[in-house]
């Protein structure tokens, strides 16, 4: 193999992070011929309608995994975050690179953090999570619907049609728009979204050979975190038409994993931790998806895909 197709979807930060992932690999192995495929998916064009209405996360990324599937790439780039639990058949992660920032950013022209803002402010999101933990802090905020490419979200901020954001901060950081931020909210604050910060690599289950390449660029320990995560949210078949959150920390070998699942209006918020060994991954991410099953978790789940039909 000489040549590395990289699919990748064609706004400002999908690029980035493809030719970022890019040039990760082309060290790993000098001399190989990395080029991007950049490639429109549906959740890119139809930018004004809630996700939940237009088909969930999956629109992004679908395009770029069929064109894996179609062998016009090799590889798809993804930010971990817009991954589903549950891959299609045929397809895998073998490669996540070292995490970035899992923090949210808390960006505003007046206002130094969300404890600042007066009652009946704007806050714009459309993050269910992060409208979720928002409110049940701050129950006097007032949150409004806000999607579109960061750009796009900064510039209706700029517009005066909110009072304050809140961002991915990895996003910004990558974007080289970090001064914008205002406050980098603590796990405590807005606990992060499962694979939040991580850029994860997918291809073809039987690619051996790009298998291959791609291990030599994953991180361990980013890893374990982001196994331990999706482990909590598969158990909790989380979609982004819910109030998730999954955040893993790694000190040495010692892993520990929060979680939390609520409703969009802060009224109720189930949260639950493990601690242990990193080996054991995926069961403290599963002991704690079961844990908010139990605690009142399943009830939400119900409740809400009783609302969405
Ligand atoms: N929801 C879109 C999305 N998917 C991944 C990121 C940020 C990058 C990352 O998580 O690595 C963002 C933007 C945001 O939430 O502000």
């Amino acid at each position: 193999m000489n040549r590395l197709r990289i699919a990748t979807r064609r706004s400002k930060l999908a690029l980035w992070q493809a030719q970022f992932a890019a040039d990760q690999l082309s060290r790993a192995r000098p001399g190989l011929a990395v080029e991007l495929v950049p490639l429109s998916t549906r959740g890119d064009e139809f930018q004004s309608a809630p996700l939940s209405e237009i088909g969930g996360k999956g629109l992004f990324i679908k395009e770029l995994e069929r064109a894996i599937l179609a062998g016009e790439a090799d590889i798809a780039v993804h930010s971990m975050k817009d991954l589903p639990a549950h891959l299609p058949d045929g397809l895998r992660v073998p490669a996540v690179l070292a995490r970035h920032d899992p923090r949210d950013a808390f960006i505003s022209h007046q206002y130094a953090s969300p404890a600042d803002m007066p009652a009946g402010s704007v806050l714009g999101t459309s993050s269910l999570r992060r409208q979720c933990l928002m409110k049940q802090q701050y129950p006097q905020l007032t949150v409004r619907f806000l999607r579109g490419n960061v750009q796009t979200r900064l510039a209706k901020l700029d517009a005066g049609e909110y009072d304050a954001i809140i961002l991915a901060a990895s996003g910004l950081d990558r974007m080289d728009l970090n001064e914008r931020i205002r406050r980098r909210l603590s796990p405590e604050e807005s606990l992060p979204s499962v694979g939040q910060g991580t850029i994860g690599i997918e291809c073809r289950e039987d690619d051996h050979e790009i298998i291959e390449l791609l291990q030599a660029v994953n991180d361990a320990e980013t890893w374990t975190r982001t196994s331990a995560e999706r482990a909590m949210n598969a158990t909790l078949e989380g979609s982004c038409s819910v109030p998730i959150a999954g955040y893993a920390e790694l000190d040495g070998q010692a892993l520990r994993i929060r979680g939390m699942v609520g409703w969009p209006d802060g009224s109720q918020v189930v949260r639950a931790e493990r601690q242990g060994d990193a080996s054991e991954a995926t069961a403290l991410g599963d002991a704690v998806g079961r844990e908010i099953l139990a605690a009142g978790g399943r009830e939400i789940l119900k409740r809400l895909a009783e609302d969405h039909g």
